[in-house]
């Protein structure tokens, strides 16, 4: 059942959106596909969804290819926009969604996992922008799809509705779904994805988890409360880069174990010590302003 791309170029005239691109989604995976505007994500999302065909190489989703109706009848998506019935409740948007597909999860199923139980009756124009996504999001899954493209999932919905939407995801993820999510906010993907594609210009940057992927930037955050002025902060061993803010000290370095060594056979006292690696989001930026 495998779902890739296998070495796609996809041109627009003179545009080059994709360029000899390869890219493997799995099983019980949730990837997410992050990239600059224009790098060509929503392109291969259209490529996977098979509303769009490779200008060169395969497209394959769950083992066939996605124009086949009965390989598109296994893909859901959320994609950013949707075009949703205003004048239909949501209880009836989803059942007419269901019967679009073959083997449909119960409507009130569906409904469970987008957390839409208490709006069922109310019609999709009268939802709030949040309650939107989640009806997007219930029209996505009630086919009970084997792969499921969620594309900016999270715009607007509350903390508890993000919570309880990573959630549901997490459970179709543990039945064996492939997922790919794209997005742009880089902490949520952090967060949720096992595994990382950084897309630039129409090719591959930089793919792996995210745990991979920070160890790619070295160095740390140290900071801590001291009577160390910048000077003598400044003179710590390995210390790239130094700021002090009502007391803070926020230090840079390549070799956080030696800096911290240092401060200790000095017998300087400090407190408050944080010491934190870089983020997916510094990972991303380095990676695509090296481009
Ligand atoms: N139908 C089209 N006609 C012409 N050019 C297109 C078309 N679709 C996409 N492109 C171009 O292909 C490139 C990739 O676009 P794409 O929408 O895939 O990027 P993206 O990564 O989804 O960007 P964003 O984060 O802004 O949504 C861009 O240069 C875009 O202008």
């Amino acid at each position: 059942m495998t779902t890739a791309l296998h070495g796609v170029s996809k041109t627009f005239g003179p545009v080059a959106a994709l360029c000899d691109l390869t890219l493997e989604l799995r099983p019980g995976e949730l990837t997410a596909l992050l990239g600059p505007n224009g790098a060509g994500k929503t392109t291969a999302l259209s490529l996977l969804l098979g509303l769009a065909a490779p200008t060169s190489g395969r497209v394959e989703v769950l083992g066939g290819d996605p124009r086949r109706p009965e390989i598109r009848a296994r893909i859901g998506s959320m994609p950013q926009e949707s075009a949703i019935p205003t004048g239909l409740t949501v209880r009836e948007a989803v059942t007419l969604f269901a019967s679009f597909y073959p083997a449909p999860l119960s409507v009130d199923r569906a409904l469970a996992l987008a957390d839409l139980g208490s709006v069922a009756g109310r019609r999709a124009g009268q939802l709030s922008g949040g309650q939107k996504r989640r009806l997007a999001f219930a029209l996505a899954v009630v086919g009970n799809p084997d792969l499921l493209l969620i594309d900016e999932p999270t715009t607007g919905m509350d903390a508890a509705s993000r919570a309880a939407f990573w959630q549901a995801v997490g459970a179709l993820k543990a039945q064996g779904r492939t997922i790919l999510l794209t997005t742009h906010y880089l902490e949520e993907a952090e967060k949720v994805a096992d595994r990382v594609l950084i897309l630039s210009g129409g090719r591959m940057l930089a793919g792996g988890t995210p745990d991979h992927l920070r160890a790619g930037v070295r160095g740390a955050r140290v900071s801590f409360c001291s009577g160390l002025s910048l000077a003598q902060l400044r003179g710590l061993p390995g210390v790239t880069d130094a700021a002090l803010e009502n007391g803070r000290a926020e230090l840079h370095t390549d070799t956080p174990e030696d800096l911290l060594a240092a401060l200790v056979r000095s017998g300087t006292a400090f407190d408050e010590l944080e010491v934190t690696r870089a983020t997916l989001e510094e990972a991303y930026l380095r990676l695509t302003s090296a481009v």
